[in-house]
């Protein structure tokens, strides 16, 4: 989308979401994966965001800036992240992206980052999952009924065959509401423990700040996309399954600064997915792995630009 005006292009949820398809995205953003990991700041530039806390309303703005010389993209994404009562009709996670002209530095486009949020994060974990999960991956387990979710269901149903799906939700209702909107089979779980005994992959996609995935539930060489507990002293996974677990991240930088469960726990990070996509390090499928999403690097705009 070449804009050489004045005005930026302004596309709004329903336009990045039709615009912005996992063909696309996946590819390239396993590609920009890759090169971020190499650390040749003369193909991507991306800073640890900067995160200003929103203690008294249990939330975080978010700061991320990128540059990504060989593609042209200079790009900002602005996200705020609130930890919301159940049934609130605010969505928790809402963004802006925008993107600079490399050469002159005015602004080009302004998008809405909610979708690409969704979709982008999504598909940073199926990534995970092609490169870690189980080769006989049967069963499908997401945690949390929210966006981030439904992400998750979309890109991992559409990519990976699974034989059964199960959600669990702190509210069952809610988790019903989620399936109600589906159009495969899901089967709803009334515990985080019945949900996840026996899954090959599990998604964990909640707000909460406390562990509510445990090791003892998991099964051996089971592959984990944890993509919530975004903060330094949020958790979603306990220490036993941080310790235990071959752990991969997306920016070894962001995950020492942001990731509760790395930093609490102190477990170990043993590679970032871009070195995986690299061949620099082994994907480890026969471990149990946890690839520990944080979302912190900005190829948000990669394929509209
Ligand atoms: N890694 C990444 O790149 C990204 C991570 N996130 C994170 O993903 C998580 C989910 O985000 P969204 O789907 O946008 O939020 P959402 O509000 O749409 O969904 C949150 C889900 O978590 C559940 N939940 C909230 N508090 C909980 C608790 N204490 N215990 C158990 N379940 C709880 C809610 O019931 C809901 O099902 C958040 O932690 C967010 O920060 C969001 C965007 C990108
Ligand atoms: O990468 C993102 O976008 C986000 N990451 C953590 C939670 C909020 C959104």
């Amino acid at each position: 989308m070449e804009n050489m005006s004045e005005s930026p292009v302004i596309l709004n949820k329903h336009e990045v979401e039709r615009l912005l398809s996992y063909e696309d995205l996946v590819p390239l953003l396993e590609s920009a994966m890759g090169k971020f990991s190499k650390r040749d700041g003369s193909e991507i530039i991306q800073p640890v965001r900067s995160v200003v806390p929103i203690q008294q309303h249990n939330g975080f703005l978010g700061l991320m800036p990128a540059y990504l010389a060989a593609e042209g993209i200079l790009c900002t994404k602005m996200v705020t992240f609130y930890q919301r009562p159940e049934g609130s009709s605010l969505p928790s996670t809402q963004a802006v992206v925008l993107l600079f002209h490399p050469e002159r530095g005015n602004i080009t486009a302004i998008l809405d980052g909610e979708a690409i949020t969704s979709k982008r994060t999504a598909a940073a974990s199926a990534i995970s999952a092609k490169f870690l999960k189980p080769d006989a991956s049967e069963v499908l387990c997401i945690l949390g009924s929210g966006q981030q979710a439904k992400s998750h269901y979309d890109v991992f149903t559409k990519l990976f065959a699974f034989k059964e799906v199960r959600v669990w939700s702190r509210r069952k209702e809610m988790a019903q509401v989620f399936v109600n909107d589906l159009q495969g089979p899901v089967r709803v779980c009334s515990s985080v423990k019945k949900a996840v005994m026996g899954a090959d992959v599990i998604i964990t996609a909640t707000g909460s700040s406390q562990p509510i995935l445990f090791g003892e539930w998991v099964k051996p060489g089971a592959h984990i996309a944890a993509v919530g507990a975004c903060r330094p002293d949020w958790r979603e996974l306990d220490d036993e399954l941080m310790q235990g677990a071959v752990v991969y991240v997306d920016s070894r930088e962001g995950a020492m600064a942001e990731s509760g469960d790395i930093i609490l726990s102190g477990a170990q990070i043993y590679a970032e997915l871009g070195e995986v996509i690299n061949g620099c390090s082994p994907a480890q499928r026969e471990r149990t792995t946890v690839f520990k999403s944080l979302g912190n690097y900005v190829f948000q705009s990669y394929s509209l630009s």
